[in-house]
């Protein structure tokens, strides 16, 4: 029943189409119940004696007539139905991506692309299949069933009620059955997610496998989750079909018991007519249960299955918040910001204050794991803090409308991702309606202009895998015309680590001096000779601030980034030999 109010619920605008497809499916079961019916009553007529071929005429009319029926009733529980089904399906694919885009980001690291990636794609196909074929298998099979069910008892009250006898002790004995099926659905939930995290793995990672020499070992991991995943098919197919096969046994176990039950009554004499055709009706409402109802519910198990992890997703809680009035200056202020990752995580920040104001570059340095990135990732709300209060414009973004605070900020990473698209479409991730005056000054002030030309179509040309065409150097200066074109006044960026040569590292500070110039600037800085100009740089240990000042301030403290300006001073001098 969650099943179906989660399909219902997803339905939206093609509930009619749905009911009609339902109401088709009913009448293709009542259609699909007259040619047993029709063949029984016959034998009935026949059994009378002296039925000439006109009297049977209505019988094979009323078969024929059940067909064109049948296949009219399924042509509308095609077009009608199963639209309607699939409808709903890509309702909930949607839903599902939209939640991807409210959710915290911490709770989609948790979630891992890999399940993700399952709910949308192998969860979704069992809700479809259930909203559709499945859905109407059940119950059309249900109603032939029930049909010839009602035409034995007219016949046979006894046959009826011995089976109904049976019917209910095999929905008891089946209950440990459903346990043991869900368990073993439930595993290969889990192999499966674990397979898809395996490939995209595999296939992520291949090239960090073939530099440490390690495609042997990356291969075995992969296969042995596929032999997992084999196994446990093997060990437990058999178990599957035996499952379903006791379920048929105890469904059909009435007919034995009914024939035994008419013979002791002494019905069978009595009336051996009408005894034979009430078993025949009872054989025939069998087999539809068991051919549509039995064979079908393992599918809605998976459906059911299905919606539970959705449902699990869904109650993740999204980003709350609908304040959007901030104060015109904008300055951003840390107040005692602290932050760990997961329940039981280590501190990554703790009690951070600082204030930028508007138009400013704060610069924040310290060694690798400082907590320097956390930083930024709770100033554009991937996560909320544990304590303290991070405040934009006077107001706590914590309680902001999360799309205005995304409108307000800039986010320059160090992961570039660039989609497979062209270059064009992937600068204008940040603003689509940009003309071509502001799509053109933006590449030329992230210095992509010589890119643009090497290119052989130009920005039309299309970025391979992951944007894996393009240099490191190249990825962050489309990052940086990204946050051009999106001109937002509050830039929050990670300088790339990775080393460059002298010609790229003067394109990206000249592209990214292009992105300071008039906004509030908060970034990570690796090379500190980029930030000797900042207007406050603050040093980093252990997810506190130990320092703060200005470069020459700083340098005179003698501390940490005296330290760390030092070394690096020295490091720049440094060669192989
Ligand atoms: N997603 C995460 N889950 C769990 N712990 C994390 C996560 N990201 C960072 N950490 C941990 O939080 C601490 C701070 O990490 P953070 O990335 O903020 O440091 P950083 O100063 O930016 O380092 P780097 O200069 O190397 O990028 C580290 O101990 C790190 O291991």
């Amino acid at each position: 029943m969650k099943l179906l109010s989660f399909i219902w619920a997803h339905l939206g605008a093609a509930r009619g189409k749905f009911v009609l497809g339902l109401i088709a499916t009913l009448v293709e079961g009542l259609a699909a119940a007259v040619p047993a019916a029709a063949v029984g009553l016959g034998l009935v007529r026949l059994a009378e004696g002296g039925a000439t071929p006109s009297d049977l005429m209505p019988y094979a009319g009323a078969i024929v007539a059940a067909f064109v029926v049948r296949t009219l009733a399924l042509r509308v529980a095609w077009s009608a139905g199963f639209r309607a089904g699939n409808e709903a399906t890509e309702t909930v694919r949607r839903r599902l991506v939209q939640h991807m885009r409210v959710v915290p980001l911490g709770a989609l690291v948790r979630w891992t692309p890999a399940r993700l990636a399952t709910l949308v794609g192998e969860d979704s196909r069992w809700i479809n299949e259930c909203s559709t074929f499945t859905l109407h298998r059940i119950i059309a099979g249900s109603v032939t069933g029930l049909v010839l069910f009602a035409l034995a008892a007219l016949f046979s009250p006894l046959v009826v009620a011995v089976m109904i006898v049976a019917l209910l002790v095999a929905l008891v004995v089946h209950q440990p059955i459903v346990r043991v099926v869900a368990r073993v659905l439930a595993t290969r939930s889990r192999f499966i997610v674990d397979l898809n995290h395996r490939i995209g793995e595999y296939g992520e990672g291949i090239a960090v496998f073939r530099m440490f020499l390690r495609k042997g070992e990356a291969l075995a991991q992969f296969q042995e989750v596929v032999e997992g995943a084999y196994q446990l098919m093997r060990r437990n197919t058999p178990r599957l079909i035996a499952m379903q096969e006791t379920n048929s046994f105890l469904l059909s176990v009435g007919v034995p018991l009914a024939l035994v039950a008419v013979a002791v009554s002494g019905a069978a004499t009595a009336a051996p007519a009408e005894t034979m055709v009430a078993l025949f009706f009872a054989i025939a409402a069998q087999t539809a249960w068991t051919s549509a109802v039995i064979k079908q519910a393992l599918i809605f198990r998976l459906g059911e299955q299905a919606r539970c992890g959705m449902e699990a997703f869904f109650a993740e809680p999204v980003l709350t918040g609908s304040r959007r009035d901030f104060a015109p200056s904008l300055d951003v202020i840390a107040d005692r910001v602290s932050f760990a990752y997961g329940k039981d995580g280590r501190t990554a920040v703790e009690e951070v204050s600082f204030t930028a104001e508007r138009g400013t570059v704060t610069a924040i340095v310290g060694p690798s794991g400082a907590g320097k990135s956390t930083v930024l990732a709770l100033l554009a709300r991937f996560y909320d803090p544990a304590s303290g209060a991070i405040r934009i414009g006077g107001l706590d973004i914590a309680e902001a409308d999360p799309a205005r605070l995304q409108a307000l900020i800039s986010v320059v990473d160090q992961n570039v991702h660039l989609f497979r698209d062209t270059l064009r479409a992937n600068i204008l991730l940040g603003d689509p309606g940009a003309d071509d005056a502001r799509l053109n000054a933006v590449v030329t002030a992230a210095r992509l202009d010589e890119l643009v030309a090497a290119l052989p179509n130009g920005l039309d040309t299309r970025l391979g895998d992951g944007g894996r065409t393009l240099s490191g150097g190249e990825r962050q200066r489309v990052a940086v015309a990204r946050a051009l074109l999106k001109n937002a006044p509050i830039v929050v960026l990670d300088e790339a680590t990775s080393a460059m040569d002298p010609l790229s590292e003067k394109a990206i500070q000249d592209a990214v001096a292009a992105l300071e110039s008039g906004r509030t600037v908060i970034v990570v800085a690796h090379r500190l000779h980029t930030i000797a100009g900042a207007d406050q740089i603050l040093a980093m240990d252990r997810g506190r601030i130990i320092e703060r000042g200005r470069h020459d301030q700083l340098l005179a403290l003698g501390g940490t980034y005296a330290g760390l300006w030092t070394a690096q001073q020295r490091a720049s001098g440094w060669r192989l030999r």
